[in-house]
């Protein structure tokens, strides 16, 4: 069984003494600054002027432009969005980016895509929390934490590795677990997972099932509950005891038509497309089509957003959930649909 570091495995007086630049203030930057700021450690956020450099200076961090973060940081965390990060990176980031500091990611997209050459001077290292930041926040705030991967792509000071697994303990993950990888097989796995299963995989099954039930007649309001509401209850349970945990709790008729039928759903040949999607990830095409989408201002992406906005099941499940203000978290703790629609 591969290695896997907990809170007591790991010497965090590595950070001691180190100023941490994070870099964006969205999803992941924000749990990540509070949570190294809730733990002791010295943190600074660098974002633009604008809607995050209010909210950030609002949870009482210290804000400055990306530029002086940099300069002024040992540790620098990049948390701008994948598309965004090789513009800032070499306008604001790389001209404070001497010899023996460190320059982490939380995806090795940019590195592993050639995008960002880093100098030889410096550490490189990732931190990538496998969960959405806002519950990387959300469970710290609990006592929990969201389990990461690090990995060490360049090592110069002989320290990387134990400063990668110091910071992981300053978000909170080395609570839940921690794993070394390498940028590759982050970058390939997390780009898989996201599309087949997490994401895609996930939003198009929902779909499906909610479009197949509505089409025969049956109402809208139950094929939301079905097919989406429900999920999250059934998920929680495989969260907390894998797929038997959850198999306990439901029918045996349930359990039944699971075997006998989710194969049917997700047969060979899903999983062959799901070996062409790998495949597409792993030569470099979905990077190549992502990067050209945003040179070209995302006109697909835009009117995909658009268009799902207009889906049936979001119009019924806007009406629902509003009648169920106890399913939203805190409103703050909410990434705006809109942000990413219009950046
Ligand atoms: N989202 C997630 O949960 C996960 C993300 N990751 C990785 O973490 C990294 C960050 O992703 P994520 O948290 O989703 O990013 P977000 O889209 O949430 O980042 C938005 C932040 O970036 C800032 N920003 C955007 N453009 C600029 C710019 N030109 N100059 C300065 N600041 C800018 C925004 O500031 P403003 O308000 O001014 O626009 C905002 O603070 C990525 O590498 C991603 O792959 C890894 C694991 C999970
Ligand atoms: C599943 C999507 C993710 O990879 C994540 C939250 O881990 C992301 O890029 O946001
Ligand atoms: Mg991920
Ligand atoms: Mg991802």
């Amino acid at each position: 069984m591969a290695k896997v570091y907990y809170n007591q495995d790991i010497n965090d007086s590595l950070l001691q003494g180190k100023k941490v630049a994070v870099i964006g203030y969205g999803s992941q930057g924000h749990a990540h600054a509070q949570n190294l700021k809730d733990l002791g450690h010295d943190v600074i956020v660098g974002v633009r002027k604008g809607k995050s450099w209010e909210q950030a200076e609002r949870d009482g961090l210290t804000v400055q432009t990306v530029k002086e973060a940099s300069e002024a940081a040992d540790i620098i965390m990049v948390l701008l969005p994948d598309e965004r990060q090789t513009a800032v990176y070499e306008e604001e980031i790389k001209p404070g980016l001497r010899s023996g500091k460190s320059l982490v990611f939380a995806h090795g997209f940019n590195v592993h895509f050639n995008q960002i050459v880093p100098p030889s001077d410096v550490d490189v290292f990732l931190v990538a929390p496998k969960g959405p930041g806002h519950l990387v926040r959300r469970t710290f705030e609990s006592g929990a934490g969201v389990p990461a991967l690090f990995a060490v792509y360049q090592d110069v000071s002989g320290q990387a590795k134990d400063v990668a697994l110091a910071y992981a303990k300053g978000i909170g993950s080395a609570r839940a677990g921690v794993l070394e990888t390498t940028f590759k097989e982050e970058t390939e796995t997390d780009l898989f997972g996201e599309q087949a299963v997490l994401c895609g995989g996930l939003t198009s099954l929902v779909k499906a099932g909610f479009e197949t039930l509505v089409e025969a007649g049956y109402q809208p309001e139950l094929a939301y509950f079905e097919c989406l509401h429900e999920l999250k209850l059934i998920v929680d349970l495989m969260y907390e005891d894998g797929l038997s945990g959850m198999r306990y709790s439901i029918s045996d008729t349930a359990q039944w038509g699971d075997f006998v039928s989710g194969p049917r759903v997700v047969d060979q040949d899903t999983k062959a497309r799901m070996k062409d999607i790998l495949t597409d990830i792993q030569t470099g095409k979905f990077a190549k089509g992502w990067l050209l989408e945003n040179q070209l201002n995302r006109p697909e992406f835009s009117a995909i957003v658009r268009q799902e906005e207009e889906h049936q099941i979001e119009k019924v499940g806007r009406e629902l959930r509003s009648m169920m203000p106890f399913v939203k978290a805190d409103k703050k703790e909410q990434k705006e649909v809109v942000f990413s629609a219009e950046n």
